[in-house]
């Protein structure tokens, strides 16, 4: 099946709808990713069928379980070459998309896909998740924070949670390890003030693939100590 035909038909089977247009950022978007590639480590999938199912289509597993209105802000942690929150902003026009990585170079090509898509209202922020979260400008701004491949849930969760409001949610993309990841985080997570709501098996069409979808929500404000600084966290992930 040609590539464009997969991703419409992988969308359909999600129930998300793809617009004409959309289909076209997204093929302009693989062009580039794979362009790009060939000069910097953006992913190790280099097949346009694998990236449309493994990237793309994975990454979007997410949208049907969002609760999304007109400038719903998500913040995607450790964005890497856009994923998950790209492919959402492609598919969700509406909602406003930060993408934040601490690698200069993928911010880079990140700007360059987004003015190549002529998408809107997307942030592309080089930093670390630790400064990230300190900064008044981003902390507890965000409905939701997304993120796919960072790190464990425990050392994630401390990422991740300052960023996102008081009712808003972390959602994180995580593969089968994902409820011991959950019985690890635990203390993490009280001291945080996230609580795991849902955790959902998603499948990914036209594949074997699946993962585990995390939801946490943010039921108290975070303490003004998290997130520590660079290197504590991995050193010493909270308990
Ligand atoms: C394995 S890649 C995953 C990228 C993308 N989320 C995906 O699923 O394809 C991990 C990314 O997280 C970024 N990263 C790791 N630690 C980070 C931190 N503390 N703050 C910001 N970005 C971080 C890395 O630069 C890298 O781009």
């Amino acid at each position: 099946m040609e590539n464009k035909m997969l991703l419409q038909a992988c969308c359909e089977e999600m129930q998300i709808h793809l617009s004409p247009q959309m289909a076209d950022q997204f093929m302009a978007y693989q062009s580039l990713l794979l362009e790009w590639n060939e000069k910097m480590n953006l992913t190790a999938i280099t097949e346009e069928r694998e990236v449309v199912l493994k990237h793309f289509v994975d990454s979007l597993s997410l949208v049907p379980y969002l609760k999304l209105w007109d400038a719903t802000k998500i913040i995607d942690v450790g964005t890497g070459a856009g994923f998950p929150g790209l492919p959402v902003k492609i598919v969700c026009p509406q909602v406003s998309m930060t993408l934040l990585d601490s690698l200069q170079k993928r911010i880079g090509f990140l700007e360059e896909a987004i003015q190549a898509m002529g998408l809107t209202d997307v942030a592309c922020v080089h930093a670390r998740a630790e400064d990230g979260g300190q900064n008044p400008m981003y902390r507890e701004q965000f409905d939701y924070c997304v993120s796919r491949a960072v790190a464990n849930l425990a050392v994630l969760a401390e990422y991740c949670l300052p960023f996102v409001k008081v009712g808003g949610k972390l959602a994180a993309l995580k593969g089968p390890d994902a409820l011991a990841e959950i019985a690890a985080a635990e203390g993490a997570l009280g001291k945080l003030g996230g609580r795991v709501t849902e955790v959902i098996d998603v499948a990914i069409p036209f594949t074997e693939l699946s993962h585990k979808l995390v939801f946490i929500e943010k039921v108290a404000s975070t303490p003004k100590a998290y997130p520590r600084k660079a290197g504590k966290i991995t050193k010493n992930p909270l308990k």
